[in-house]
Order: structure tokens, then sequence, then C-alpha cells
């Protein structure tokens, strides 16, 4: 007999097991080879599962609420050189965006700004930073977080490392807490349409001006993203630095380098005027600074960026009268004086804007008049308006400040109307460009320096000719400059 059909000859045999007769053996094989597979499909069932709750009770980890956020999450504990040894990292990869984000308690760093906001629905989040928030304490220990570095010129110095960001710092409430003694009153430096503004000194010395955002107004977080993400890498000598930011549950904060001179507004109209009037030289100055700087935000820099809010509070300034923009990214309403008509009329905000804003506060500048001025006689209430009508009737001289001493040359007063003249056209496509304007204007800076330094010496004059334009109005006039003239002195 072969053993093919001896094997045969074995299954076919009947066989009886647990009360059933008269199997064959082949039969068996198979009933228990199909058990076999049932039961481990039974515990593959089991353990899925058990995983599957066990994953549910772990997504009551807030990480998870935080929306459009994949759960591809990686943990990974901070190294060696992290001040915050506790400090647990999540890496959260969001799918839809494919941005990465890292967050753990009370703060979020993000590889891209446009994830800022989603970390404020954090409840973890808000836990964490309720639990040293102001008042109450945890303020203490505040210090510990730094390494005690020395001053040197650069403001990030001496501060956590694990907090630097591309392009500026992360700080907690407590290191604000601390830079300001508890946002103290005596610390205010003054209050704008989006919160206030604290002065404070980091722990390395570095001096700062904290903005805590008003933090019951969606539009003030709105603000926040605007402006982190608008100025963030953005650097200019005429800008104010945004050093970094503070984001803690309800809390915004922006952290910028601190100005220590006040700004233009109080320079013209309010309490800096104790300190003395800006001679033209400085009012020049800081008029060229912030033309550059605008300059830069428009043309040197992709994605442009629109300042939209172009005053004279906006334009900070340091001791030796370098303007500061500052409040660039701000999405905000514009007052009433610098308000360009395209924008009343189509709610449109771009460059052309900013420059008529810009032509504004050059006349504010030069005249020292607030750019609406209801004290005033009617015809004399709007600046711009006003001053057309004052070139158009050949009375251009007659607006200069009379706080000026000395007043500045013809040359030099006709070219800055005929710069802010320019900015305000009320077509915006005739505006210049704001390369230009820095151009003109650090042209007459020049001049003006020229003049100075060699009084007798023959320099340079333009002469204003003003003719009526229709297009300026009925009151309005265009200014050119004619061929240059002898000057004797
Ligand atoms: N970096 C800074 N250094 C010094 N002072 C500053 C700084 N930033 C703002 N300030 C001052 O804080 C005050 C409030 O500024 P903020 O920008 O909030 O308001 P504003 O410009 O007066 O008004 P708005 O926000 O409506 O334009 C102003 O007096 C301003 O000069």
């Amino acid at each position: 007999m072969s053993p093919e059909s001896s094997l045969n000859a074995e299954m076919s045999k009947k066989i009886s097991f647990f009360g059933l007769k008269g199997l064959k053996l082949w039969v068996w094989v198979c009933l228990v080879v199909g058990v076999f597979i049932v039961m481990i499909l039974c515990i593959l069932s089991l353990w899925i599962t058990f995983r599957r709750k066990s994953r549910r009770s772990s997504s009551k980890f807030p990480f998870n609420q935080i929306p459009h956020v994949s759960k591809d999450i990686r943990v990974d504990r901070a190294g060696v050189q992290n001040p915050h040894p506790e400090s647990l990292y999540i890496e959260m990869n969001d799918k839809s965006t494919g941005k990465t984000m890292m967050s753990h308690l009370g703060r979020t760093k993000s590889s891209d700004n446009d994830t800022l906001s989603q970390c404020s629905s954090v409840n973890h989040h808000e836990r964490a930073c309720s639990s040293h928030s102001g008042e109450e304490g945890g303020f203490g220990s505040a210090g510990r977080l730094y390494g005690g570095g020395p001053v040197t010129a650069s403001p990030l110095v001496g501060l956590p490392e694990i907090s630097h960001l591309g392009w500026g710092h992360w700080f907690t409430l407590r290191d604000l807490e601390l830079a300001t003694n508890r946002f103290a009153a005596v610390n205010v430096l003054g209050e704008g349409g989006y919160g206030v503004v604290y002065r404070g000194k980091l722990v390395n010395g570095t001096e700062v001006a904290v903005k805590k955002l008003l933090n019951n107004l969606g539009q003030a977080e709105k603000e926040f993203r605007v402006e982190v993400e608008a100025i963030g890498h953005v650097r200019h000598k005429n800008l104010v630095r945004l050093l970094g930011y503070c984001i803690e549950g309800v809390h915004r904060m922006l952290v910028y380098e601190y100005v220590n001179s006040g700004n233009l507004e109080q320079w013209l109209h309010g309490a800096m005027r104790q300190h003395g009037n800006l001679t033209w030289e400085a009012r020049i100055k800081i008029i060229t600074g912030t033309a550059q700087a605008l300059a830069y935000l428009h043309e040197a820099i992709e994605p442009k960026v629109v300042h939209r809010d172009i005053r004279a509070s906006n334009i900070l300034i340091d001791d030796e009268f370098n303007a500061k923009l500052s409040d660039f990214g701000v999405s905000q309403a514009l007052g009433l004086g610098y308000v360009a008509p395209e924008y009343a009329n189509t709610g449109l905000l771009n460059e052309k804007s900013d420059i008529y804003s810009f032509g504004v506060l050059l006349l504010e500048a030069v005249t020292g008049r607030d750019p609406v001025d209801y004290g005033r006689p009617a015809n004399e209430v709007n600046l711009v308006e006003w001053l057309k009508m004052m070139v158009g009737t050949r009375r251009a001289e007659e607006v200069v400040d009379p706080k000026l001493e000395p007043r500045p040359s013809k040359s030099a007063l006709k070219r800055a109307l005929l710069v802010s003249l320019r900015c305000v056209d009320p077509e915006a496509e005739k505006r210049p460009r704001m390369s230009q304007i820095a151009r003109m204007l650090e042209s007459d800076e020049h001049t003006f320096h020229k003049e100075r330094r060699n009084r007798k010496s023959r320099t340079a004059s333009m002469e204003i000719v003003e003719t009526k334009d229709e297009s300026l109005g009925p009151s309005g006039a265009e200014t050119h400059i004619t061929k240059p003239e002898k000057t004797h002195e």
C-alpha cells in the first residue's frame, strides 16, 4: 500500500469524540483548525476593543480639543538645556495644513503663527495660566527661569533658551509680571485702542514696553495674531522692534523694545512739550525716518505690510530723535483726521492710504496743528483743506508752526509742503511711492545740513508755483518745483 492511500484510509476512519459519533478524521481536523481560528479572532477583537477604550480615556487629555489637529502625536521630552525640566512638549502635526505645533503647559509655540489662536481654546492651557496669573501667586519662583546672563547688545540674551522663536522671544505671564512689577499702575505708559502699555524691565536688564491686549474682545485676539504674524520677522531701524509675545490662556501680550522719548503726538501737542519745542531739523529727521520705515514695509519686504494707522501717536521717538514706527500690522479703524478718501468710500486699505496718512502727518509736523481741530474756525478745522486753501492763496509761509524757532528756510518749507500735497492727492494713484517720498525728504534733510554748515554759500532754492488744478478741488493747488534760483544770505 502506498503512503498516500494509507493516509487516505486513516483520514477516512470514523472517530467518536465528545459524544459526536462517526465523524471522519479529516472533518475533525477541519473543526479543530476552525475553532482555533475563531479563538484567534476573538482574542484579536478583544484586544482591539481594549485599545480603543484606553485611547478614549486618554483622549480626555486636553490637547485633543485643539481643532484641526490630527492624532499624530509624538511626545518629546525637552532636552538638558531646558530650564523647565518638568516640561513635556507635544508635537502635533496638522495634516490639513501640514503645520507643526509644539505645546505644553501654559506655553504654545508654533512653526507657523497661523496656529497661535488654536492654542487659546485649550482648557488645560487656561488652567495652567490661571494658576500663576497675576494677583495670587506663583510669582516668586519666576526668577529661576533665567540664566541671569550678562547684559549685551542683544535684548534677548539671558532669557530662557527654550522660548526662542525664529524672530524673537516667547514670554510667560510670569516673565512679564516680573518685568512690570505685576503690571503696576505706576508702570503704565498709556492706553491705546486695544489695551494698556506697560513699561518693564526684563531680568537681563532690557527695558521693554509690554502691550497687554484687552482679552474680553474677540477683535483684540485677532489683532494679536495679525500683529504677531506681520511684524515677527520685520526689522528696520525706524520700526519699533517686537521682542516677543506672551500667549497664556486668555492673556495676549506683545513685548516691544522700549523707546524712551515719548511719541510725536506728545511732542507736538502733549506732555513732551514741557521739554521744549521740536526744531525743524528734528521734525524732518522724524518724518524722514517714518518715510523710510514705510518705504521698507511697502516696498522692501514680501509680503508687503500696510500700516493702516499712521498717526503721530504711533511715531515713537528715541533720545536722538529717531522715529520708531509702532503698531504696524494692526488692523483697526482709522481716526477721523487720517482717513484717506478711498478708504472712506470703499473700505479698502492699501499702501496708498498709508501715503495719504503720511501726508497728513507731515502737515501736522510742519504746522503743529491737529489733523482735525474743532476748536478752530470752520475753514481751518480740516488741516488738509486749510493747507490747500493757504497754498492756493499764496500764503504758504503762514502755515508754519508759530512755535518753530528758528523757522525753516523757504526752500525747506516749500519742499515739505510739496511732498505733503502730493501725498494727500485725492486720486490715490497720483500719490508718489513711499521710496520716492523718502528720497525727497532725505534730500531736504541734506539741504538743511548744508545750509546750516555754510550759511554764506549759495544754496539751491525751490520755488513753489501754485497753479489752480481742478483735480484738487475748488481751493486746490498743485505744486511744482521750478528751476533753482540763487539766494543770498
Ligand atoms: N515700545 C514702546 N516704547 C515706549 N512707549 C510706548 C511703546 N509702545 C507704546 N508706547 C506708549 O504707550 C502708549 C499707548 O500706546 P498704544 O500704541 O497702545 O496706543 P496709541 O498709539 O496711543 O493709540 P492707538 O492704539 O489707538 O493707536 C503711548 O503713549 C505710546 O507712546
